[in-house]
């Protein structure tokens, strides 16, 4: 059987005990750790003198690198944070564009292929994960890697009037057909990107499905990633039994809402604030019944545009909070600390509502993780964005628009009062769907589609001095 090779920007954290908070990184740790491989990708350390380190932990060999300040600007915080995360998510109205960053994502995704070259035995598979790495392949490629190499998008694929605002799109996009399969979590996404290959560079989808462009044939296809839930049903029910975090924030017997999200403008994160809010103005009735916890653990905090939503978050819970509380209630606890999985299972376990409501989400593990971690006899209610790609598959959840306010508090109020009967019907019709498209599903199609695919031979790249349009 050949190797797995993983290529990532975000690495799990190698040391026990730390926590990944973030999709990517606990997906690709769950799949990997029973596979076994290698995976290849940042340490998270920027330094003048960047160190590779390679560390085996049980199936899986770790090797880092480290980032130079100016890879991290160029690459990370600039091209793929400032740039491709807010296009991507079709916020064009908060995102930059630097051809410099440019320059240095391309420099980049050339090295970590250079680096990786001598580790490659010629049969191992190759598979490539999200929006940091869209290059990487034809980097491979320039270098003579023949491998079979696989991409996942683990964000969503916007609509070609989207994504063409990015002034070097073509260029950008032409390198994703170095690769031999492209992942999409949605068909929606797929068919974004097949709409652009096929209407912008007049490339051939082809009888067989493939697709033909810049002279590289390659396919597309959808593979929603999943969760373990036997995994995620034991977490939550041993520490429900042993500890009952939810009691520890809270003492008295309301009704809970949870949310757990990255502290990303994508997550929706002050509407969902604002719906809280609104659930009282409209429903006073659950004024003192209620309280919601929202964790928040902080992400990319050098990014401009992550400070800022920081601040009006902060603005924004102190609003509600003042404006509601009681000496004996607290509406609203919102922590910007991570947790671990064992803590956040036990939570989603003794919360009455999981409120998911990003404005734009490639998948959305926890979406899925609250369901899992539900009490089959008694489970609670799933609210979720019809603009996380986990609404394609969990249909059962009450599915609202983000934009909506009052929709939301409406949702809100009819899950804090929808009967078990109803509850267990929308949870089993949800957990089957969890079940089967579980992580092993979503890691063994992928590879064995990524192994079937005999795609015609990859053209050569010439050796050329990059450029950007
Ligand atoms: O690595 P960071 O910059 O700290 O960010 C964390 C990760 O965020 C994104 O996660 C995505 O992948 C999830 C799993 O497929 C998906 O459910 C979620 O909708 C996505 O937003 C990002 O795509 C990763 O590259 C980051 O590592
Ligand atoms: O404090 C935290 C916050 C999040 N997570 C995990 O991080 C992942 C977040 O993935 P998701 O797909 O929801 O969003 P992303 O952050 O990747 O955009 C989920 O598995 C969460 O359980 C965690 O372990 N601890």
């Amino acid at each position: 059987m050949s190797r797995l090779i993983v290529v990532s920007n975000r690495v799990a954290p190698i040391k026990p005990g730390k926590v990944a908070a973030g999709g990517l990184a606990v997906g690709v740790y769950d799949a990997l750790r029973q596979s076994g491989g290698i995976w290849f990708g940042w340490s998270g350390e920027v330094s003048s003198t960047p160190q590779t380190n390679t560390e085996t932990v049980g199936e899986i060999t770790y090797v880092t690198m480290g980032l130079t300040r100016q890879d991290y600007d160029q690459y990370y915080r600039g091209f793929s944070n400032a740039t491709l995360w807010p296009i991507f998510h079709y916020r064009i109205d908060l995102a930059r564009y630097n051809r410099q960053e440019y320059d240095g994502y391309r420099r980049v995704n050339g090295m970590l292929a250079a680096q990786l070259k001598p580790l490659l035995k010629p049969d191992d598979i190759i598979w490539v994960h999200d929006y940091h790495l869209i290059p990487f392949a034809e980097e491979c490629r320039r270098l003579g890697i023949r491998n079979r190499i696989g991409f996942f998008l683990h964000i969503p694929f916007p609509p070609p009037e989207i994504l063409t605002v990015i002034p070097p799109h073509n260029d950008l996009l032409k390198t994703l057909c170095f690769y031999d399969l492209i992942g999409f979590q949605t068909e929606t996404d797929r068919l974004a990107f097949q709409d652009y290959m096929t209407r912008e560079v007049r490339g051939i989808l082809e009888k067989d499905g493939s697709l033909t462009a810049y002279g590289q044939n390659f396919r597309a296809g959808v593979y929603p990633i999943g969760v373990v839930p036997d995994e995620i049903q034991e977490l939550a029910e041993s520490s429900q039994r042993r500890r009952r975090p939810m009691r520890r924030i809270t003492d008295v017997e309301r009704k809970k809402i949870i949310s757990v999200d990255r502290l990303d403008y994508s997550k929706g994160l002050v509407e969902r604030f604002k719906a809280y809010e609104a659930l009282f103005d409209r429903f006073p009735e659950h004024r003192r019944g209620v309280e919601f916890i929202q964790i928040a653990p902080t992400s990319r905090s050098d990014v401009k545009t992550y400070q800022h939503i920081r601040q009006q978050l902060e603005s924004e819970a102190g609003h509600i909070n003042g404006r509601l509380s009681d000496l004996d209630w607290t509406p609203l606890h919102y922590l910007n600390k991570s947790h671990d999985r064992r803590v956040l299972t036990g939570l989603f376990r003794d919360a009455d509502i999981g409120f998911v409501t990003p404005l734009r989400d490639g998948m959305n593990l926890v979406a899925k993780e609250y369901v899992a971690s539900q009490d089959p006899d008694d489970p609670g209610v799933l609210v979720l964005s019809r603009f996380a790609g986990a609404a394609h598959e969990l249909t059962s959840a009450l599915i609202v628009n983000p934009y909506d306010c009052i929709g939301m508090a409406e949702a809100l109020d009819r899950a804090l009062r929808m009967p078990l009967a109803e509850r267990r019907d929308r949870y089993e019709h949800m957990m089957s769907i969890i079940r089967s498209a579980d992580l092993d599903a979503w890691r063994d199609t992928f590879l064995r589609d990524l192994r079937a695919f005999s795609s015609r031979p990859k053209a050569q790249v010439q050796a050329s001095p990059l450029f950007s349009v």
